[in-house]
């Protein structure tokens, strides 16, 4: 679970988060959509203990800049960062061995088999395609099973294969209990499977639906973000 308390973030005189406060419970799906500047990345880089903020977050329970948080968040971000002289198999180890991992080698083979990346798992970071390196870095984020993961735009880069398993693997990590939070501003990326949706504009949420409260009032998560963002339905 994540716990989002009076966080306010500024930049300068810039409010980026101003006062935001919300929560991902287990087994949950939330979406932040926002156009961009909306505040979305500077959330998630909050929750990952990555910004200096006011107010406070926590990982099940756990103060968001404590190892105890650490070690149960899976970040994936909208830039993936790997090394570039280590081939995809050391990206899997380097991530095994820094979480002390027992049996790992079965889930990375699965995990590299299931984005289509076995034949190149002898490549160096440098030499992948962008939308590989994107893989990877989920890869590496899944590989010790966070009980808590964020993802920044993750669909951008993947091709279709690598979407079509990202949406079955949301699924499958919400039946085991997991937090998600899924930030992006393609609204078609995620129309079909998110369980609460918080649309962000200058820093603040400016609304949140589930599903069956769209269904309720025949709203349209599109027709809803246009009228936040641009003022009218
Ligand atoms: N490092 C920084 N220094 C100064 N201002 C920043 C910094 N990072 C973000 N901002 C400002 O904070 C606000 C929120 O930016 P943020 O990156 O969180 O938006 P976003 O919703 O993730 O946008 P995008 O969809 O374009 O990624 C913007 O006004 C942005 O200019």
């Amino acid at each position: 679970m994540i716990t989002i308390n009076n966080v306010t973030k500024k930049y300068g005189k810039t409010k980026a988060n101003n006062d935001l406060t919300f929560t991902v419970g287990d087994g949950e799906i939330a979406i932040l959509l926002g156009p961009n500047g909306a505040g979305k990345s500077t959330i998630i880089k909050c929750i990952c203990g990555l910004l200096r903020f006011k107010g406070a977050i926590e990982i099940n329970g756990a103060p968001c800049r404590s190892l105890e948080a650490k070690r149960q968040l899976g970040y994936i971000p909208e830039l993936p960062a790997l090394y570039d002289m280590l081939t995809i198999e050391e990206h899997l180890e380097f991530i095994a061995r820094a979480y002390g991992l027992a049996d790992w080698e079965a889930k990375a083979d699965a995990l590299i088999e299931r984005f289509e990346l076995d034949d190149k798992r002898k490549k160096l970071g440098k030499e992948l395609s962008k939308g590989m390196q994107q893989k990877v870095s989920i890869c590496c984020a899944l590989l010790f099973e966070p009980k808590v993961i964020i993802f920044d735009e993750p669909m951008v880069g993947l091709d279709p294969h690598a979407i079509k398993e990202l949406k079955l693997i949301f699924s499958e990590l919400r039946d085991q209990g997991v937090s998600l939070l899924i930030s992006t501003h393609m609204i078609d990326s995620v129309e079909d499977y998110w369980d609460v949706a918080h649309i962000m504009m200058d820093g603040e949420i400016r609304a949140t639906r589930r599903p069956e409260e769209l269904t309720e009032t025949d709203e349209s998560l599109e027709a809803l973000f246009f009228s936040i963002t641009e003022g009218e339905a």
